[in-house]
């Protein structure tokens, strides 16, 4: 659905995109990580033809969005919505009429645009506040508000620009579960922006993870932490431990599992180990034991065999937790 190969893209000459390598699917949401300035936001606004690139190619269902004249490029954002942290929603407007916007920017008529405004409006929950104001609305309806009406024109694609960094986790649990709803019932693909690992884990299929505008890392979410390689730690703020033994992650699909495995782990293998880290991981297709276990090294092979036997996903930790 979108390919991005060899991007470039300067400021001047600071250079915010460097050699950026990238396929979206269609119908997936993806994670695009990193800290403030690492160019997420430049590359969403490639994406959706906002921000002209100087080099490389970016495709989107296999046109090149440079190559677009300036109509071309206005009827191709009809297919892509887009919502930010700060909401964006015209004040002096109620529910009903910010929801209804794109539809009269498209000349949509009135029984359509009536139709539409309303079906979003259930979608995101908001049926009894259709005739209030942003200023009569929490953070979180006004995110519902601004998703209803990314979403009122039935766009293929929707853009997220940090949608629920202002949010208290509650709320932003609650909204993203929303977007993961609207993935499944409406079959748009979701492209997410944010500097929080907690969002790419709770709902991403796949992430990149960009510094410097550079790609360091890329991949499907599950695996990608269970590998915690170093960038990734970094992120996170993890260290490492230097001591002595091996340490090993695992990821143990479904909740009910992890218990049995450590059952089982205790009773069938005589060996020592140590839980250094985890817990019960919420990923976008549901729960996973996620953990790193110390052994030591005289048993580790015979551990890892076990682990291979049991069916559960490990990596190996270069030295540490
Ligand atoms: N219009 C612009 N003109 C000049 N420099 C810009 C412009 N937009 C962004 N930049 C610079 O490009 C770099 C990347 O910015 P960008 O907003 O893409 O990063 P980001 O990862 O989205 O960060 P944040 O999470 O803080 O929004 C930054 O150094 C920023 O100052």
């Amino acid at each position: 659905m979108i390919e991005v190969s060899g991007l470039e893209k300067k400021y001047g000459k600071l250079q915010v995109l460097e050699n950026i390598d990238l396929e979206i699917k269609k119908g997936e949401i993806f994670g695009l990580v990193g800290l403030s300035g690492a160019g997420k936001s430049t590359l969403l606004r490639c994406i959706n033809g906002l921000v002209p690139y100087d080099g490389g190619s970016l495709k989107v269902q296999g046109i090149e969005i440079q190559k677009l004249g300036k109509a071309q490029l206005r009827n191709f954002r009809k297919n892509i919505g887009m919502i930010f942290q700060n909401f964006s929603l015209l004040e002096r407007c109620n529910v009903y009429e910010n929801v209804a916007f794109p539809m009269k920017v498209w000349k949509k008529n009135s029984v359509e645009t009536d139709e539409q405004v309303r079906k979003m409006v259930r979608l995101v929950g908001l049926e009894d506040k259709i005739e209030s104001r942003p200023r009569q609305l929490s953070g979180g309806q006004k995110q519902r508000v601004a998703i209803a009406r990314a979403m009122v024109t039935e766009p293929e694609i929707l853009l997220c620009d940090e949608a629920t960094s202002a949010l208290d986790p509650k709320t932003a649990t609650s909204i993203l579960n929303l977007l993961k709803e609207i993935n499944q019932k409406m079959g748009v693909t979701i492209i997410i922006v944010t500097h929080q690992m907690e969002v790419v884990e709770q709902i991403c299929d796949r992430m990149a993870l960009l510094q410097a505008g550079k790609i360091i890392l890329k991949g499907e979410v599950k695996q990608l932490f269970l590998e915690n390689s170093e960038p990734l730690r970094e992120l996170l703020g993890r260290k490492l431990t230097f001591e002595p033994g091996v340490f090993i992650r695992i990821l143990i699909e479904n909740k009910s599992n992890y218990r049995k495995f450590f059952y089982e782990l205790s009773s069938e293998m005589k060996i020592a180990y140590e839980i250094c880290d985890g817990g019960i991981r919420n990923f976008k297709d549901g729960s996973a034991f996620l953990g790193t276990l110390k052994i030591e090294t005289k048993d580790s092979d015979e551990f890892m065999r076990y682990l291979k036997k049991k069916k559960v996903l490990f990596e190996v930790q270069e030295n540490g937790a």
